[in-house]
Protein backbone atom coordinates (compact mmCIF):
# COMPACT_ATOMS: atom_id res chain seq x y z
CA UNK A 1 0.00 0.00 0.00
CA UNK A 2 1.44 3.61 -1.01
CA UNK A 3 1.69 5.81 1.86
CA UNK A 4 2.45 9.48 1.75
CA UNK A 5 4.25 11.25 4.22
CA UNK A 6 2.32 14.13 4.42
CA UNK A 7 -0.58 14.24 6.76
CA UNK A 8 -3.92 13.03 4.86
CA UNK A 9 -7.09 12.70 7.18
CA UNK A 10 -9.02 9.07 6.98
CA UNK A 11 -11.88 10.44 5.54
CA UNK A 12 -10.22 12.60 2.83
CA UNK A 13 -11.07 12.69 -0.61
CA UNK A 14 -8.21 13.29 -1.74
CA UNK A 15 -5.53 10.27 -0.74
CA UNK A 16 -2.02 9.79 -2.44
CA UNK A 17 -3.94 7.22 -4.37
CA UNK A 18 -5.79 9.97 -6.27
CA UNK A 19 -4.18 13.30 -6.76
CA UNK A 20 -6.58 15.13 -9.04
CA UNK A 21 -5.28 18.22 -10.95
CA UNK A 22 -6.40 21.37 -10.69
CA UNK A 23 -5.78 25.20 -11.63
CA UNK A 24 -4.94 27.32 -8.32
CA UNK A 25 -3.05 30.84 -7.09
CA UNK A 26 -1.49 31.05 -3.85
CA UNK A 27 -2.25 33.62 -1.10
CA UNK A 28 -0.69 36.93 -1.98
CA UNK A 29 0.12 35.63 -5.57
CA UNK A 30 -1.43 36.66 -8.86
CA UNK A 31 -0.40 33.94 -11.04
CA UNK A 32 -2.67 30.54 -11.32
CA UNK A 33 -0.70 27.51 -11.60
CA UNK A 34 -1.61 23.54 -12.07
CA UNK A 35 -1.26 21.70 -9.17
CA UNK A 36 -2.31 18.37 -7.41
CA UNK A 37 -4.22 17.97 -3.87
CA UNK A 38 -3.17 15.61 -1.46
CA UNK A 39 -4.87 15.55 1.74
CA UNK A 40 -5.70 19.15 2.56
CA UNK A 41 -3.15 20.51 0.20
CA UNK A 42 -2.28 21.34 -3.15
CA UNK A 43 1.35 20.94 -4.59
CA UNK A 44 2.05 23.38 -6.79
CA UNK A 45 3.70 21.75 -10.04
CA UNK A 46 4.70 24.60 -11.72
CA UNK A 47 7.05 25.01 -8.90
CA UNK A 48 8.45 21.62 -9.15
CA UNK A 49 9.55 21.22 -12.77
CA UNK A 50 10.59 25.34 -12.36
CA UNK A 51 12.75 25.85 -15.29
CA UNK A 52 12.12 23.10 -17.34
CA UNK A 53 9.30 23.27 -20.55
CA UNK A 54 7.30 20.93 -18.67
CA UNK A 55 7.20 23.58 -15.73
CA UNK A 56 5.95 26.51 -18.35
CA UNK A 57 2.86 24.32 -19.17
CA UNK A 58 2.16 23.70 -15.62
CA UNK A 59 2.50 28.07 -15.07
CA UNK A 60 -0.38 28.58 -16.45
CA UNK A 61 -4.41 29.48 -15.69
CA UNK A 62 -5.76 26.17 -17.14
CA UNK A 63 -4.39 22.21 -17.57
CA UNK A 64 -4.83 22.82 -21.16
CA UNK A 65 -1.21 23.27 -22.28
CA UNK A 66 -0.19 20.25 -20.05
CA UNK A 67 -2.74 17.60 -21.42
CA UNK A 68 -1.72 18.60 -24.89
CA UNK A 69 1.40 16.71 -23.96
CA UNK A 70 -0.55 13.26 -24.38
CA UNK A 71 -1.09 10.54 -22.18
CA UNK A 72 2.84 9.70 -21.83
CA UNK A 73 3.50 12.70 -20.02
CA UNK A 74 0.24 12.26 -18.04
CA UNK A 75 1.93 9.19 -16.79
CA UNK A 76 5.40 10.16 -16.18
CA UNK A 77 4.25 13.47 -14.20
CA UNK A 78 1.83 10.99 -11.88
CA UNK A 79 4.56 8.76 -11.38
CA UNK A 80 7.10 10.93 -10.15
CA UNK A 81 4.47 13.16 -7.85
CA UNK A 82 3.58 9.54 -6.24
CA UNK A 83 7.41 9.20 -5.69
CA UNK A 84 7.72 12.69 -4.15
CA UNK A 85 5.01 12.38 -1.91
CA UNK A 86 6.01 9.16 -0.67
CA UNK A 87 9.97 8.92 -0.36
CA UNK A 88 11.92 11.44 1.69
CA UNK A 89 14.34 11.83 -0.62
CA UNK A 90 12.82 15.75 -1.99
CA UNK A 91 10.67 16.27 0.81
CA UNK A 92 12.01 19.79 1.69
CA UNK A 93 11.21 20.81 -2.25
CA UNK A 94 8.19 19.22 -1.62
CA UNK A 95 6.85 20.47 1.58
CA UNK A 96 8.03 24.05 0.26
CA UNK A 97 5.75 24.11 -2.47
CA UNK A 98 2.40 22.75 -0.40
CA UNK A 99 -0.27 25.09 -0.34
CA UNK A 100 -3.12 24.79 2.12
CA UNK A 101 -6.15 24.28 -0.26
CA UNK A 102 -8.32 26.61 2.34
CA UNK A 103 -5.69 28.86 1.84
CA UNK A 104 -5.68 29.17 -2.35
CA UNK A 105 -8.25 30.05 -5.03
CA UNK A 106 -9.67 27.30 -7.23
CA UNK A 107 -10.43 28.16 -10.97
CA UNK A 108 -12.02 26.48 -13.89
CA UNK A 109 -9.38 23.49 -14.04
CA UNK A 110 -9.78 23.51 -18.01
CA UNK A 111 -10.30 26.12 -20.94
CA UNK A 112 -13.52 24.11 -22.12
CA UNK A 113 -13.13 24.11 -26.16
CA UNK A 114 -16.37 21.81 -27.14
CA UNK A 115 -18.83 20.59 -24.49
CA UNK A 116 -21.43 18.23 -25.32
CA UNK A 117 -23.69 16.53 -23.51
CA UNK A 118 -25.31 13.13 -23.23
CA UNK A 119 -28.29 11.38 -21.99
CA UNK A 120 -26.89 8.17 -21.28
CA UNK A 121 -29.44 7.21 -18.06
CA UNK A 122 -31.97 4.71 -19.12
CA UNK A 123 -33.60 5.54 -15.59
CA UNK A 124 -33.36 9.40 -16.34
CA UNK A 125 -34.12 8.80 -20.21
CA UNK A 126 -37.39 6.69 -19.21
CA UNK A 127 -38.19 9.19 -16.52
CA UNK A 128 -38.24 12.11 -18.95
CA UNK A 129 -39.86 10.25 -21.16
CA UNK A 130 -42.84 9.73 -19.12
CA UNK A 131 -43.11 13.49 -17.66
CA UNK A 132 -42.45 15.62 -20.90
CA UNK A 133 -43.52 12.66 -23.81
CA UNK A 134 -47.06 11.49 -21.33
CA UNK A 135 -48.76 8.48 -23.34
CA UNK A 136 -45.50 7.43 -25.92
CA UNK A 137 -43.01 5.38 -25.54
CA UNK A 138 -40.47 6.43 -22.81
CA UNK A 139 -37.44 5.83 -24.39
CA UNK A 140 -37.65 7.07 -28.50
CA UNK A 141 -36.66 4.32 -30.98
CA UNK A 142 -32.99 5.33 -31.31
CA UNK A 143 -31.97 5.12 -27.58
CA UNK A 144 -30.62 1.78 -27.21
CA UNK A 145 -28.36 2.32 -31.02
CA UNK A 146 -26.84 4.87 -29.91
CA UNK A 147 -25.60 7.25 -27.60
CA UNK A 148 -28.05 10.63 -27.70
CA UNK A 149 -26.61 13.97 -26.59
CA UNK A 150 -26.27 17.09 -28.09
CA UNK A 151 -23.74 20.68 -28.79
CA UNK A 152 -24.29 22.95 -25.59
CA UNK A 153 -22.68 26.06 -25.07
CA UNK A 154 -18.44 25.51 -23.30
CA UNK A 155 -18.37 29.77 -22.79
CA UNK A 156 -20.31 29.25 -20.06
CA UNK A 157 -19.18 26.08 -18.38
CA UNK A 158 -18.21 27.64 -14.91
CA UNK A 159 -16.27 27.09 -11.65
CA UNK A 160 -17.72 25.71 -8.90
CA UNK A 161 -19.37 28.40 -6.40
CA UNK A 162 -19.99 30.75 -9.51
CA UNK A 163 -23.75 31.66 -8.39
CA UNK A 164 -26.53 30.83 -10.30
CA UNK A 165 -28.74 33.78 -12.26
CA UNK A 166 -32.20 32.22 -12.60
CA UNK A 167 -32.81 32.73 -16.67
CA UNK A 168 -35.28 34.23 -18.61
CA UNK A 169 -36.73 32.96 -21.41
CA UNK A 170 -39.96 31.83 -22.90
CA UNK A 171 -42.42 28.81 -21.85
CA UNK A 172 -45.87 28.26 -22.62
CA UNK A 173 -47.36 25.28 -20.85
CA UNK A 174 -50.16 23.16 -22.66
CA UNK A 175 -53.20 25.23 -21.73
CA UNK A 176 -51.99 28.67 -22.02
CA UNK A 177 -52.84 30.18 -25.29
CA UNK A 178 -49.76 31.68 -25.91
CA UNK A 179 -45.90 31.62 -25.11
CA UNK A 180 -44.69 34.43 -21.72
CA UNK A 181 -41.21 35.84 -21.37
CA UNK A 182 -39.41 36.04 -17.83
CA UNK A 183 -37.98 34.16 -15.20
CA UNK A 184 -37.90 30.55 -15.35
CA UNK A 185 -40.22 29.06 -12.56
CA UNK A 186 -38.82 25.54 -13.00
CA UNK A 187 -34.96 25.71 -12.92
CA UNK A 188 -33.44 22.28 -11.90
CA UNK A 189 -30.14 20.46 -11.54
CA UNK A 190 -28.61 17.38 -13.09
CA UNK A 191 -26.13 15.52 -11.19
CA UNK A 192 -23.86 14.56 -14.16
CA UNK A 193 -20.06 13.61 -14.73
CA UNK A 194 -17.89 15.23 -16.88
CA UNK A 195 -15.25 13.55 -19.33
CA UNK A 196 -12.20 15.95 -20.25
CA UNK A 197 -10.20 15.29 -22.97
CA UNK A 198 -6.48 16.09 -23.08
CA UNK A 199 -5.43 14.87 -26.39
CA UNK A 200 -6.99 15.48 -29.79
CA UNK A 201 -7.47 14.10 -32.81
CA UNK A 202 -6.79 13.93 -36.30
CA UNK A 203 -10.49 15.46 -38.48
CA UNK A 204 -11.83 12.64 -40.44
CA UNK A 205 -10.63 10.11 -38.37
CA UNK A 206 -12.54 8.53 -35.99
CA UNK A 207 -11.44 7.98 -32.21
CA UNK A 208 -11.85 4.10 -31.42
CA UNK A 209 -13.75 2.95 -28.35
CA UNK A 210 -10.80 1.32 -27.30
CA UNK A 211 -8.68 4.49 -27.41
CA UNK A 212 -10.48 6.41 -24.66
CA UNK A 213 -7.41 6.29 -22.41
CA UNK A 214 -5.39 7.68 -25.03
CA UNK A 215 -7.54 10.75 -25.22
CA UNK A 216 -9.75 11.38 -22.05
CA UNK A 217 -7.59 12.49 -19.10
CA UNK A 218 -9.54 12.72 -16.35
CA UNK A 219 -13.44 13.20 -14.93
CA UNK A 220 -14.96 16.25 -13.41
CA UNK A 221 -18.34 16.71 -11.29
CA UNK A 222 -20.72 18.60 -13.36
CA UNK A 223 -24.23 19.97 -12.59
CA UNK A 224 -25.90 20.88 -16.09
CA UNK A 225 -28.26 23.38 -14.76
CA UNK A 226 -31.55 23.42 -16.23
CA UNK A 227 -34.33 25.50 -17.18
CA UNK A 228 -37.34 23.13 -17.27
CA UNK A 229 -40.09 25.58 -18.78
CA UNK A 230 -37.74 26.92 -21.14
CA UNK A 231 -36.97 23.54 -21.88
CA UNK A 232 -40.26 22.03 -23.13
CA UNK A 233 -41.45 24.39 -25.17
CA UNK A 234 -38.65 25.18 -27.11
CA UNK A 235 -36.73 21.69 -27.44
CA UNK A 236 -38.81 20.49 -30.15
CA UNK A 237 -37.30 19.02 -32.48
CA UNK A 238 -34.13 20.02 -32.30
CA UNK A 239 -33.07 19.34 -28.26
CA UNK A 240 -32.29 21.90 -25.90
CA UNK A 241 -31.01 25.55 -26.19
CA UNK A 242 -31.63 28.19 -24.19
CA UNK A 243 -32.80 25.86 -21.31
CA UNK A 244 -29.53 24.58 -20.34
CA UNK A 245 -26.88 26.99 -22.14
CA UNK A 246 -27.35 29.66 -19.03
CA UNK A 247 -24.84 27.93 -17.20
CA UNK A 248 -23.08 24.08 -16.45
CA UNK A 249 -20.94 24.32 -13.24
CA UNK A 250 -17.86 22.14 -12.81
CA UNK A 251 -15.43 20.65 -9.69
CA UNK A 252 -11.83 22.54 -9.28
CA UNK A 253 -10.42 18.88 -9.65
CA UNK A 254 -10.03 16.68 -12.47
CA UNK A 255 -9.52 13.01 -11.50
CA UNK A 256 -7.44 11.33 -13.45
CA UNK A 257 -8.26 7.85 -15.34
CA UNK A 258 -5.49 6.32 -13.73
CA UNK A 259 -7.30 6.65 -10.39
CA UNK A 260 -10.45 5.43 -11.08
CA UNK A 261 -8.96 1.83 -12.58
CA UNK A 262 -10.19 0.07 -9.07
CA UNK A 263 -13.69 1.74 -10.01
CA UNK A 264 -14.01 0.23 -13.78
CA UNK A 265 -17.01 -2.19 -14.37
CA UNK A 266 -18.74 -2.90 -17.10
CA UNK A 267 -21.99 -1.09 -18.23
CA UNK A 268 -25.23 -3.25 -17.65
CA UNK A 269 -25.99 -5.55 -20.41
CA UNK A 270 -26.77 -4.14 -23.54
CA UNK A 271 -29.30 -5.37 -25.59
CA UNK A 272 -29.58 -4.88 -28.81
CA UNK A 273 -25.83 -5.56 -29.05
CA UNK A 274 -24.32 -2.03 -30.40
CA UNK A 275 -23.08 -1.68 -33.88
CA UNK A 276 -19.24 -2.84 -33.96
CA UNK A 277 -17.96 0.62 -33.48
CA UNK A 278 -19.67 1.12 -29.67
CA UNK A 279 -18.41 -2.35 -29.24
CA UNK A 280 -15.64 -1.87 -25.98
CA UNK A 281 -13.14 -4.71 -25.59
CA UNK A 282 -12.24 -3.51 -22.06
CA UNK A 283 -15.21 -2.07 -19.16
CA UNK A 284 -15.33 1.38 -18.86
CA UNK A 285 -18.50 1.70 -16.92
CA UNK A 286 -17.21 3.54 -13.32
CA UNK A 287 -18.25 1.95 -9.96
CA UNK A 288 -18.89 5.70 -8.49
CA UNK A 289 -21.36 7.31 -6.36
CA UNK A 290 -22.80 10.21 -6.04
CA UNK A 291 -24.11 12.43 -3.36
CA UNK A 292 -26.75 15.71 -4.45
CA UNK A 293 -27.20 17.66 -1.13
CA UNK A 294 -29.81 20.84 -1.40
CA UNK A 295 -29.38 23.24 1.41
CA UNK A 296 -27.51 20.60 3.13
CA UNK A 297 -29.53 18.32 3.22
CA UNK A 298 -29.00 14.90 0.69
CA UNK A 299 -31.96 14.91 -1.64
CA UNK A 300 -30.22 11.87 -4.13
CA UNK A 301 -27.57 9.51 -4.38
CA UNK A 302 -27.36 8.44 -7.83
CA UNK A 303 -25.14 5.60 -8.82
CA UNK A 304 -22.96 5.35 -11.85
CA UNK A 305 -22.46 2.38 -12.19
CA UNK A 306 -25.29 1.51 -14.12
CA UNK A 307 -25.47 4.01 -16.94
CA UNK A 308 -26.19 2.50 -20.20
CA UNK A 309 -23.29 4.09 -22.48
CA UNK A 310 -20.13 3.73 -21.04
CA UNK A 311 -17.84 7.43 -21.73
CA UNK A 312 -15.89 5.21 -24.39
CA UNK A 313 -18.74 4.56 -26.62
CA UNK A 314 -19.95 8.33 -26.39
CA UNK A 315 -16.52 8.91 -27.08
CA UNK A 316 -16.54 6.70 -30.10
CA UNK A 317 -19.87 8.17 -31.22
CA UNK A 318 -18.71 11.86 -31.08
CA UNK A 319 -15.88 11.16 -33.46
CA UNK A 320 -17.88 8.21 -35.63
CA UNK A 321 -18.84 10.95 -38.39
CA UNK A 322 -14.74 11.94 -38.45
CA UNK A 323 -15.65 14.89 -36.02
CA UNK A 324 -12.18 16.09 -34.71
CA UNK A 325 -11.39 16.22 -30.60
CA UNK A 326 -9.57 19.34 -29.33
CA UNK A 327 -7.65 19.68 -25.93
CA UNK A 328 -10.55 21.00 -23.61
CA UNK A 329 -13.25 19.27 -24.87
CA UNK A 330 -15.57 18.26 -22.09
CA UNK A 331 -18.79 15.65 -22.47
CA UNK A 332 -21.39 14.94 -19.76
CA UNK A 333 -22.63 11.99 -18.90
CA UNK A 334 -26.51 13.05 -18.80
CA UNK A 335 -27.89 13.19 -15.69
CA UNK A 336 -27.43 9.95 -13.65
CA UNK A 337 -30.27 8.41 -12.08
CA UNK A 338 -31.01 4.54 -10.71
CA UNK A 339 -33.40 2.73 -10.29
CA UNK A 340 -34.98 3.65 -6.57
CA UNK A 341 -36.45 7.54 -6.24
CA UNK A 342 -33.87 8.42 -3.63
CA UNK A 343 -31.33 7.85 -6.59
CA UNK A 344 -32.70 10.27 -8.98
CA UNK A 345 -30.50 13.02 -10.54
CA UNK A 346 -32.87 15.93 -10.90
CA UNK A 347 -35.34 17.69 -9.30
CA UNK A 348 -37.77 16.96 -11.76
CA UNK A 349 -37.99 13.56 -11.20
CA UNK A 350 -37.30 13.46 -7.92
CA UNK A 351 -40.93 15.65 -7.53
CA UNK A 352 -41.83 14.25 -10.39
CA UNK A 353 -42.28 17.62 -12.27
CA UNK A 354 -43.44 19.22 -9.36
CA UNK A 355 -46.35 16.69 -8.22
CA UNK A 356 -44.27 15.50 -5.63
CA UNK A 357 -42.36 17.98 -3.50
CA UNK A 358 -39.69 17.26 -1.30
CA UNK A 359 -39.73 18.56 2.20
CA UNK A 360 -36.25 19.66 3.31
CA UNK A 361 -34.95 18.85 7.26
CA UNK A 362 -36.32 23.09 7.87
CA UNK A 363 -39.92 22.08 7.30
CA UNK A 364 -39.70 23.49 3.77
CA UNK A 365 -40.47 22.02 0.79
CA UNK A 366 -39.33 22.28 -2.95
CA UNK A 367 -40.69 21.00 -6.39
CA UNK A 368 -37.95 22.97 -7.91
CA UNK A 369 -35.11 26.18 -6.99
CA UNK A 370 -35.59 29.24 -5.19
CA UNK A 371 -33.38 31.82 -5.21
CA UNK A 372 -31.00 31.62 -2.19
CA UNK A 373 -30.99 27.54 -2.75
CA UNK A 374 -27.41 25.96 -2.61
CA UNK A 375 -27.20 22.37 -4.09
CA UNK A 376 -23.59 20.57 -3.60
CA UNK A 377 -22.55 17.52 -5.31
CA UNK A 378 -20.08 15.19 -4.50
CA UNK A 379 -19.05 11.72 -4.87
CA UNK A 380 -16.94 8.35 -4.29
CA UNK A 381 -15.04 5.64 -5.96
CA UNK A 382 -13.16 2.94 -5.13
CA UNK A 383 -9.36 3.43 -5.49
CA UNK A 384 -6.42 0.72 -5.18
CA UNK A 385 -5.13 -0.41 -2.37
CA UNK A 386 -8.97 -0.33 -0.96
CA UNK A 387 -8.77 3.51 -0.33
CA UNK A 388 -11.74 5.93 -1.49
CA UNK A 389 -10.92 8.31 -3.98
CA UNK A 390 -13.52 11.70 -3.48
CA UNK A 391 -13.76 14.36 -6.39
CA UNK A 392 -14.37 17.28 -4.31
CA UNK A 393 -17.37 19.17 -4.88
CA UNK A 394 -19.44 21.16 -7.33
CA UNK A 395 -21.49 23.94 -5.58
CA UNK A 396 -23.69 26.68 -6.82
CA UNK A 397 -26.37 29.20 -5.34
CA UNK A 398 -29.15 30.58 -7.12
CA UNK A 399 -28.86 34.40 -7.00
CA UNK A 400 -32.40 35.45 -8.64
O1 LIG B 1 -36.07 13.76 -22.81
C1 LIG B 1 -36.04 14.99 -22.92
O2 LIG B 1 -36.80 15.60 -23.65
C2 LIG B 1 -35.08 15.79 -22.15
C3 LIG B 1 -33.97 15.29 -21.58
C4 LIG B 1 -33.08 16.08 -20.74
O3 LIG B 1 -33.35 17.18 -20.30
C5 LIG B 1 -31.83 15.45 -20.35
C6 LIG B 1 -30.56 16.10 -20.75
O4 LIG B 1 -30.29 17.25 -20.83
C7 LIG B 1 -29.48 15.14 -20.91
C8 LIG B 1 -29.13 14.53 -19.61
O5 LIG B 1 -28.59 15.23 -18.77
O6 LIG B 1 -29.38 13.34 -19.42
CA1 LIG C 1 -27.76 17.25 -18.92
MG1 LIG D 1 -25.82 23.44 -19.14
Amino acid sequence: MRQTWVPVPEDSDFPVQNLPYGVFTPRGSNEARVGVAIGEFVLDLSAIWAGTPLGADLATGSLNRFMRRGPGEWAYVRERVTDLLTTEGERRLVEANLHRIDEVRLHLPVEVADYVDFYASEQHATNLGHIFRPGGDALLPNWKHLPVGYHGRAGTVVPSETGIRRPNGQRKGPSDPAPVFGPSVKLDIEAELGFVVGAGSTLGEPVSVDDFAQHVFGVVLLNDWSARDIQAWEYVPLGPFLGKSFATSISPWVVPLAALEAARVATPVQDPQPLPYLVEKEPWGLDLSLTVKLNGAVVSRPPYAGMYWSPAQMLAHTTANGASLRTGDLYGSGTISGPEAEQRGSLIELTWNGRDPLTLPDGSTRTFLQDGDTVTMTASAPGVDGVRIGFGEVTGTITS
